[in-house]
């Protein structure tokens, strides 16, 4: 282990995710790299602005995630932000600047049209994530305002740093919170009781009522420390079956959304074909070999 308690390998990893390279072209808000075989890193990447969520970022994120899910080289996608916190919401700027611009005629059923496909295409950023077949880890530190809530309840694991704290923010910018915090996070966090606390009042949520709450899965000491966690539990995903990690992803969602009887029919005709993967045999008889499944091969997807 190296003088920060992390094994080398882990340490050299990390180094391979630091931000110091800047945005990653075409893009101007995300830094994209590959830190290990089969894991996508997308960094925001905005420090100077605290990672604040400009007209670049809603729409490229959308064009980040629509090219992960098609990539035969990604299994396992670790979202997470540079500089001193993850992210400090909706860049207030660039909204004030554009949102109610009216429509060439000024007419107010035009203009709140505009605002309604306005609020689809923002509202996409976030869905993107939740439909790519790909699991999506979130690492989050410093704090998580906003935006960046409804960003990370359309993630499948989410991991923070103690110093982390979360803020449903928009009530105090005089908003009802609308790309996917107020649908996502009651079916995030068990207590209805406490999503309307937060929502409603806008009170920061700390490391340890996140974990508590079930919002986050793991708390780390500090952000290295979480992002050789986050690799390595990365790494654990990546090497098993793609065909059974993006088929749990994708009935996990699904399920959330259904009934128990509609999830379970959508999974019997989801896994009459998936069965008859070769992956199957390879994986079981791994388990039979007692071998660990990064000892085996799978294809690419
Ligand atoms: C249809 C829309 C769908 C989306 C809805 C989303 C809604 C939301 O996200 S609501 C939440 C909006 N965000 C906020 O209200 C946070 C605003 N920022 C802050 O309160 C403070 O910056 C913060 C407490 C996060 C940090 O304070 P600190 O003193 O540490 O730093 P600052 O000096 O304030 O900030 C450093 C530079 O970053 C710029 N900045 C910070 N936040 C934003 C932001 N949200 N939008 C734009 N720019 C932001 C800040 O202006 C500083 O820039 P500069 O002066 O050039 O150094």
């Amino acid at each position: 282990t190296s003088d920060r308690g992390l094994w080398l390998p882990a340490q050299v990893a990390v180094r391979a995710m630091s931000s110091s390279g800047g945005p990653t072209s075409p893009y101007t808000s995300l830094a994209i790299s590959r830190p290990a075989e089969s894991i996508t890193h997308v960094e925001l990447h905005r420090p100077k602005k605290l990672n604040a969520m400009n007209k670049a970022f809603w729409r490229e994120m959308v064009e980040c995630f629509t090219e992960i899910a098609e990539d035969r080289d990604c299994r396992v996608v670790l979202v997470s932000g540079a500089g001193k916190m993850f992210t400090a919401g909706m860049d207030l700027m660039d909204f004030a600047e554009d949102a109610f611009q009216p429509g060439d005629d000024n007419d107010t059923g035009r203009t709140s049209w505009n605002i309604r496909n306005m609020l689809h295409r923002y509202q996409e950023t976030f869905s993107v994530i939740e439909k790519c077949p790909k699991p999506v880890l979130v690492a989050v530190h410093g704090a998580c305002i906003g935006g960046g809530v409804d960003l990370i309840t359309a993630c499948d694991i989410r991991l923070c740093t103690q110093d982390t704290w979360f803020q449903v923010k928009e009530v105090d910018i005089g908003m009802a919170a609308d790309v996917g915090t107020l649908q996502r996070l009651p079916k995030v966090i068990g207590s209805r009781s406490l999503v309307n606390e937060l929502a409603l009042t806008a009170r920061k949520m700390y490391a340890d009522e996140a974990k508590s709450s079930g919002l986050v899965s793991r708390v780390f000491a500090d952000k290295e420390t979480m992002m050789a966690g986050a690799l390595e539990l990365a790494g654990d995903i990546a090497a098993r079956s793609p065909l059974a990690v993006q088929g749990t992803k994708i009935n996990l969602v699904y399920s959330r959304d259904h009934s128990v009887a509609e999830g379970l029919e959508y999974m019997a005709a989801w896994n009459m074909s998936m069965l008859q993967s070769q992956d199957v045999m390879k994986s079981a008889q791994a388990v039979m070999e007692k071998k660990s499944p990064k000892e085996v091969v799978f294809s690419k997807l």
